[in-house]
């Protein structure tokens, strides 16, 4: 048997193992991410203790594809480190993309922790256009370490799920698939709602929430030296940046604990 945690950000939840990444396959995470057949969850986060102040995170997501990236995840690898392996407060998160310093702190909850993550660099692409059922969607491509695109509308909930599968349904301006947030002005919030590669619309999203900044201080439309507080469907996070660095402030709360089976009958091939 396995031991697990579940995590989650924001409502974007994880299973949290103590693993190395090679013992996994895309078909061992579709079986445990099955929100029926398995334990359920939108990724899977393996995590290995690399010093006294480093851990390394591999992050796959519920369809079993390997992202580069995961700002929730950060956030729930560091609070796992520090909660089950007595980790310090200050931490380096390695991943696919890169390290990623964070400051964790205890949260206002039993199994709660507040995280601050330096998100590293977003880079801006040309702006483009996705066409879906004749609708024209204007996006800002980010690069937080994983692919995002940013549109200024929120077309509505069929038009949100249409656009995500289309991108990520081999579309030609995005070979690796794509994370997309469609956000609207909210009085002095950014109401963004996310459809994720490798998983659908998901309750919030990390990086998503750091490209959407990048792209309003882009666009002029907020001044980059004041903090963008983005409203998901699962809370709100703060995202600030500094010598050139996205900072990315939220939560991370453990739900439970559990074991599960080193192999189950339903993982498919
Ligand atoms: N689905 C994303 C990875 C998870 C990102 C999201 N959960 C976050 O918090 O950043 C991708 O394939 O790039």
């Amino acid at each position: 048997m396995m031991d697990f945690a579940k995590f989650h950000g924001l409502g974007n939840d994880f299973i949290v193992v103590a693993q190395r990444a090679e013992a996994w396959t895309p078909a061992r995470v579709r079986a445990i991410c099955d929100r029926h057949l398995g334990v359920g969850a939108d990724g899977v986060l393996l995590l290995e203790q690399w010093g006294e102040d480093r851990l390394r995170m591999i992050v796959f997501n519920q369809d079993g594809s390997r992202p580069q990236m995961c700002g929730n995840g950060v956030r729930c690898a560091a609070a796992y480190a520090q909660h089950h392996w007595d980790m310090g407060g200050r931490l380096i998160v390695e991943s696919d993309a890169g390290p990623r310093a964070c400051e964790i702190t205890p949260g206002e909850h039993p199994g709660s922790w507040e995280v601050n993550v330096a998100m590293g660099p977003a880079r801006i692409g040309e702006r483009h256009a996705l066409e879906v059922e004749g609708h024209t969607f204007a996006y800002t491509p980010v690069d937080m370490g994983n692919p995002h695109a940013v549109i200024f509308n929120f077309p509505g909930d069929r038009l949100v799920d249409l656009a995500g599968e289309a991108a990520n349904a081999g579309h030609p301006d995005f070979a690796e698939g794509v994370n997309l947030e469609f956000v609207e002005a909210r009085g002095d919030e950014w109401r963004t709602s996310v459809y994720e590669r490798g998983v659908g619309r998901t309750r919030a999203c990390g990086t998503g929430a750091c490209a959407v900044a990048a792209a309003i201080w882009d666009r002029g439309l907020a001044p980059p030296d004041t903090p963008v507080v983005v409203a998901l469907p699962g809370g709100r996070l703060t995202i600030e940046t500094r010598q050139g660095q996205i900072w990315m402030q939220g939560p991370a709360q453990k739900v439970f604990t559990g074991t599960y089976p080193n192999l189950r009958s339903n993982e498919d091939a």
